[in-house]
């Protein structure tokens, strides 16, 4: 994951147990704490290099898992991984096509690159959490659920609002695997209403 990265406790305990990133421990926890994730489920994840989500969603469903990063994501058994930004009209198309009729659920942990720069980084990372919904919206199956990285700030309550909008049950966590200090926090929503402001739903 870059330098960004740094080998902490959770990073060491991480490579230890062989996940490929230490962010492995916030789906577990996000999974444990929420019960988002159903055996049988199709779940696509966004955001997905290098790939310790995608390790964590094949233990928990046998259903179809397709990962979609700007990197590519090195092979791994049972997994579909797509190169491509997902908010490109033509990769959304594609993972369409590998879902083939049913998503259950949509895990984004996509964030981008950061300048350090607090309020820019911010507001870019609630601008990827907005794109993840929209694309969910127009994906997810009615009773779906939904888990999407963002940034406590100011900008962080009107996210939240619109995910209110999609679904019946929605609520900020904050994950002990997230770095000290760090203002990340997973907004959980579940059980998808089926709505998408007006936009069709191909599916
Ligand atoms: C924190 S990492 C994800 C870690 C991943 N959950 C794991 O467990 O290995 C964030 C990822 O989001 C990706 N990303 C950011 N914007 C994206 C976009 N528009 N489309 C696809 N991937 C994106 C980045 O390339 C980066 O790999």
């Amino acid at each position: 994951m870059g330098s960004q990265w740094t080998k902490d406790s959770v990073y060491r305990k991480a490579m230890k147990a062989g996940y490929r990133a230490r962010a492995a421990y916030k789906l577990l926890e996000i999974q444990q704490r929420n019960g988002i994730i159903r055996p049988g489920d199709n779940i696509v994840d966004l955001g997905a290099a290098p790939g310790s989500w995608l390790q964590v969603l094949r233990d928990l469903t046998d259903g179809k898992v397709i990962g979609v990063d700007l990197n590519p994501i090195a092979p791994m058994e049972g997994i579909t991984t797509i190169v491509g930004d997902f908010t490109d009209p033509l990769v959304q198309e594609r993972i369409r096509e590998e879902a083939r009729g049913v998503v259950n659920v949509v895990v984004s942990d996509a964030s981008p690159k950061l300048s350090g720069q607090k309020s820019y980084d911010q507001a870019r990372a609630i601008g990827l959490g907005e794109d993840a919904l929209a694309f969910a919206c127009t994906i997810l199956k009615p009773g779906g659920n939904m888990v999407i990285k963002s940034f406590q700030g100011e900008l962080f309550g009107e996210l939240i609002a619109e995910v209110r909008k999609h679904f019946y049950s929605v609520r900020g966590y904050r994950t002990k695997a997230s770095r000290k200090g760090s203002a990340e926090t997973y907004i959980i929503a579940k059980n998808f209403k089926g709505t998408c402001d007006g936009a069709e739903r191909p599916l």
